[in-house]
């Protein structure tokens, strides 16, 4: 299996290239500086030249309170990116595959979204998501598209990983505030890699929700890594309003990952169990 990786820096990529070489498939991984995803000549000219057997795009871009402002950017990357590779992909019979999240629905439900329901999203960054799912759905048949939430990796940006932003606030406060109402599913990359590299040799093309069993609050996931770590600051629980600078995020968005079961055999683990997996791997670095 040949694999052409965009976005290779980030945290998912990361997971997936590791992966991907352990089972032996070649993996052709370009990060932003040489391949930019919203440059269609860019597209292009890597996808022609190197003929993969498929696409996977890692590239995205997750900053949530600046997509805003930085919207146009924000579109580029999410939405005009996965057009130019679904666009050249369909022309090349390649498959793609292409990664969403659970901030293209608005959180009114209250049981998990499953890949029926209907996306509204609240913020820029989750509108310019959906634009990608758009795009990649109307441009190629050959695709799987897949929802992940509150993704948390090794590898990668502190930025874009909440237990990595947790656990640095941790060592300089006393005391922290974590919101109660927004909840969904966490998704450890080393478990969405797993999944993903399953999924594709199936060739069951589609929408998915990929994501760990289970959800919780931040502040629950948060207290739940803070006990494992020992920490002895005192946590406190708090509201999105208490964050007005903050843009508005789903209060509940927690992933129904049906019918992933039925495809790849099993569910993936519990949140609690990958985070514990995040943690002890995450010490002995
Ligand atoms: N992080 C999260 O909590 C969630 C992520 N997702 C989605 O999952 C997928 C993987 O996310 P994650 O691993 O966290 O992402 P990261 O933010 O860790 O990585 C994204 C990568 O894309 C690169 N990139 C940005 N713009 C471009 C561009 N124009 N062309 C090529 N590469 C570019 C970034 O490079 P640079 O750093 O140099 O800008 C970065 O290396 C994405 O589709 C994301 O939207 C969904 C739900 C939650
Ligand atoms: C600073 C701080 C923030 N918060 C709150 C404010 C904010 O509403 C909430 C969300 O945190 P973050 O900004 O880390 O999370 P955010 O960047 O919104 O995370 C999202 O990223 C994108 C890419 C996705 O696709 C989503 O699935 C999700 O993972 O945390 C606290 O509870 N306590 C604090 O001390």
């Amino acid at each position: 299996m040949k694999i052409l990786l965009t976005g290779a820096n980030g945290q998912l990529a990361q997971d997936i290239w590791l992966l991907a070489q352990k089972k032996g498939w070649e993996v052709m991984a370009f990060t932003r500086q040489v391949l930019d995803i919203s440059n269609f000549k860019q597209v292009k000219e890597a996808i022609t030249t190197i003929k993969p057997d498929i696409v996977i795009n890692c590239a995205a871009y997750n900053y949530v309170d600046k997509a805003e402002k930085e919207w146009e950017q924000a579109l580029l990357v999410n939405g005009i990116g996965p057009r130019n590779l679904a666009t050249i992909c369909e022309r090349q019979a390649i498959s793609l595959v292409h990664f969403s999240t659970d901030y293209v629905f608005d959180g009114h439900k209250s049981t998990p979204y499953t890949i029926a329901d209907l996306p509204s999203p609240l913020n820029k960054y989750g509108a310019t998501k959906l634009q990608g799912e758009i795009e990649v759905s109307h441009l190629t048949n050959r695709y799987y598209l897949i929802r992940v939430s509150w993704v948390f990796g090794l590898r990668g940006k502190t930025e874009v990983n909440f237990i990595k932003k947790l656990l640095l606030w941790s060592k300089d406060r006393d005391q922290l505030h974590i919101v109660t109402d927004q909840i969904s599913s966490p998704s450890y990359t080393e478990d969405v890699a797993k999944a993903v590299l399953d999924l594709i040799q199936t060739g069951r093309f589609g929408l998915y929700h990929i994501t760990n069993s289970g959800y919780c609050s931040r502040y629950q996931w948060a207290e739940w890594v803070l006990k494992k770590i020992d920490w002895s600051g005192k946590l406190f629980p708090a509201r999105s309003k208490d964050f007005p600078n903050s843009v508005l995020r789903p209060a509940f968005s927690a992933l129904d990952t049906f019918p992933l079961k039925n495809i790849l055999g099993h569910e993936l683990p519990s949140w609690q169990e990958a985070t514990e997996r995040f943690l002890k791997q995450w010490f002995s670095l």
